[in-house]
């Protein structure tokens, strides 16, 4: 079964709803007929996708699921639109300005009424920032429009960025706003690009092209709008021709190194679920059981 249309990018010949989709509001979730590809998207074109408290949590609750489904490898984050009010494109604009308080991200009235107070000022986009990050599986950005502040910070976030020639538009607006992402955001962007175009980036708060990202290294193809889709969807084929767990070693061995003991906790976390799966491993677990010593007779050092 196909889906309705979402966006104007959208190809519903490609997808079905994902699981649990049904009541989302701020986002999309899909699944490609197959099952290997999710594509999320953000889904309030009229404020340039912007997210509020609400949006987070069900683009966690999105992108959760899509990590614990063993078929998907691929996930596309993207931006439904364009805008019925302008026409206009975005993949993200951060924050809702709107509804920021003192203590981060408010809820509405009726949402706060019934959560814990203590949940009531929210900036849990950086729990998303991290299971973009940790999760096993390649998130590619799709960008068909503007990237701002915490917008900008998903992209850079996410392990590629594909972008729209035409509308893809770039600016770090955190510090306008009185906003510092401080984390990934800025220092994993000095990492893909070097320090001097992050520095300006963040302390200009200039737009800058889809075209002009790609020269500094922070997207990784820029495409015809029209075809954007199509191109991320190709990239995510082709990542799915690869071995899945050369895919996730990659990835977390990528993160590692900037990581610190996080990241050499995860990438370790994948080895010793490797090693988990050798003949050595299964005698050291039998020994124990069997009350015997282990005999690793069988087992070279390797070098
Ligand atoms: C994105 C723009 C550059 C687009 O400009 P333009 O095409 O001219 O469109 P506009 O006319 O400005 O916008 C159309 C319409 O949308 C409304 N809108 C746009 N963005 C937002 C927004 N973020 N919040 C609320 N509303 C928005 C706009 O008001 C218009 O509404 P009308 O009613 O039609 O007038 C430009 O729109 C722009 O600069 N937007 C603001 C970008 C911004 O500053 N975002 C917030 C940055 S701070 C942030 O995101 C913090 C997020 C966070 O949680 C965080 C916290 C701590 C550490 C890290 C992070 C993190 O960054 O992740």
């Amino acid at each position: 079964m196909t889906s309705a249309s979402v966006s104007d990018l959208f190809d519903p010949a490609e997808w079905t709803l994902a699981p649990g989709a049904e009541g989302y509001t701020d986002i999309t979730a899909h699944v490609s007929l197959d099952g290997r590809i999710a594509r999320i998207a953000f889904d309030r074109p009229e404020v340039r996708n912007a997210f509020r408290p609400h949006s987070v949590d069900e683009l966690y609750r999105a992108l959760d699921i899509a990590r614990q489904d063993p078929r998907i490898g691929v996930v596309l984050l993207t931006g439904n639109g364009p805008s019925a009010k302008d026409g206009g494109w975005a993949f993200c604009s951060g924050g809702d300005q709107r509804i920021r308080g003192r203590d981060g991200y408010k809820y509405s009235a009726e949402e706060t009424s019934v959560q814990d107070p203590a949940r009531a000022g929210r900036l849990h986009i950086l729990e998303v920032q991290r299971l973009i990050r940790f999760m096993p599986k390649v998130v590619i950005a799709v960008v068909p429009g503007w990237a701002a502040g915490g917008g900008h910070s998903l992209h850079v976030v996410c392990d590629l960025t594909i972008a729209s020639a035409e509308h893809g538009r770039f600016k770090q607006t955190d510090a306008d706003v009185g906003s510092f992402d401080a984390g990934y955001g800025s220092a994993y962007m000095a990492r893909q690009t070097g320090q001097k175009f992050a520095r300006e980036v963040f302390f200009l708060a200039e737009e800058y092209s889809a075209q002009r990202a790609h020269e500094m290294g922070a997207v990784n193809r820029v495409v015809s709008h029209e075809s954007l889709e199509r191109e991320a969807i190709a990239m995510a084929r082709t990542i799915l021709t690869k071995s899945p767990t050369a895919i996730r070693m990659l990835k977390f061995a990528f993160n590692a190194v900037d990581d610190g003991m996080v990241g050499q906790q995860v990438f370790a976390g994948e080895a010793t679920r490797l090693a988990y799966g050798t003949d050595e491993a299964v005698e050291g677990r039998d020994s124990f059981l069997e009350k015997r010593a282990p005999d690793w007779s069988p087992f070279p050092y390797h070098f």
